[in-house]
């Protein structure tokens, strides 16, 4: 039996299909969501889904089994207006900051699940962090952790207040961990390597060294001390790395922090 059999029967209707509601749908298609189950609304959607037997931009079905918000939160108003007041069908939002109060007003009978995904979704790598309202039941929050376990692994919150911690952490940081790898292929062009050679290099270490993390029994912590041998070259980085005042650990704090509240003001209505 499929996991997406009521959803197949019922359908699924995903409000915006950018980069992360993109992400999502090609993982749930790959698990076995029918495509002629899915209705996209998406004023402009990109030319790769217009042939893939979705129901495009037309009328929704009666009673879907869910609703799939992701917009920007900028413009959640503007798609929660176009959208009839459900009450039999699951709403899920994927959206930064937007509390699940705002949805509630649109929603005021219907169960809502509030989900953090980040895109390594698109390649089923994600990880994604989720909480309902009080008219989630378990048998709810189930379909939401089954839509998103399609595309990565799934954590359930035990509050809200986490959300904009979460979106700050996992939500984003598949940005910071891709400027890191800008930045170390920069250091190595520093130190004579070719940008080719040096980007190579980079991005399959953040690559081996991630899917090592996930991989291994150790902690991280662990890990960094295998790869560091006493008087050696890693002694050396991590020295400058590590250092508590002007290393990594505070700037991540301040990354961190400067996204959690960015989160809060757009959970404010904040443009
Ligand atoms: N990108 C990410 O890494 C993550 C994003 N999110 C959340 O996902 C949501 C979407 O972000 P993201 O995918 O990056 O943004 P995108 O801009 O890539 O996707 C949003 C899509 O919605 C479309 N759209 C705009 N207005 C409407 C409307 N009224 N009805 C239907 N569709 C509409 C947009 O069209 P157009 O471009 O023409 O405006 C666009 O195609 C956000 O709320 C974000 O916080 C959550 C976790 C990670
Ligand atoms: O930048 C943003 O606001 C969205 C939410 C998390 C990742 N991208």
């Amino acid at each position: 039996m499929s996991d997406f059999e009521d959803i197949n029967t019922r359908g699924l209707v995903l409000v915006g299909c950018g980069r992360m509601g993109g992400a999502m749908l090609k993982g749930w298609l790959s698990r076995g969501l029918q495509p002629g189950s899915v209705t996209v609304i998406d004023p402009r959607l990109a030319p790769e889904w217009q042939d893939k037997g979705l129901r495009v931009n037309q009328p929704l079905p009666e009673n879907p089994a869910v609703m799939v918000l992701a917009v920007k939160p900028q413009m959640m108003a503007d798609a929660l207006g176009g959208v009839p007041r459900l009450s039999d069908t699951l709403v899920v939002s994927v959206a930064a900051g937007t509390t699940i109060d705002t949805f509630e007003r649109s929603f005021p009978d219907a169960p809502i699940v509030r989900v953090m995904p980040n895109t390594p979704a698109a390649i089923g790598q994600g990880i994604s962090a989720l909480i309902g309202n009080g008219l989630a039941t378990a048998a709810h929050l189930d379909t939401a952790e089954t839509l998103m376990s399609a595309v990565g692994r799934v954590v359930r919150l035990d509050s809200e207040d986490q959300m904009d911690a979460v979106t700050g952490l996992s939500g984003s940081g598949p940005a910071y961990v891709f400027h890191m790898i800008e930045a170390m292929a920069k250091a190595g062009e520093a130190q004579g390597l070719s940008p080719e050679l040096s980007l190579e290099l980079a991005r399959m270490t953040v690559a081996g060294a991630g899917a090592l993390a996930v991989d291994a029994d150790e902690d991280p912590a662990v890990l960094r001390e295998n790869v560091t041998s006493p008087g050696g070259t890693t002694a050396a980085g991590l020295k400058v790395l590590m250092d508590p005042e002007n290393g990594l650990p505070p700037l991540m704090r301040r990354t961190v922090a400067a996204a959690t509240e960015r989160g809060r003001e757009l959970g404010k209505g904040a443009a």
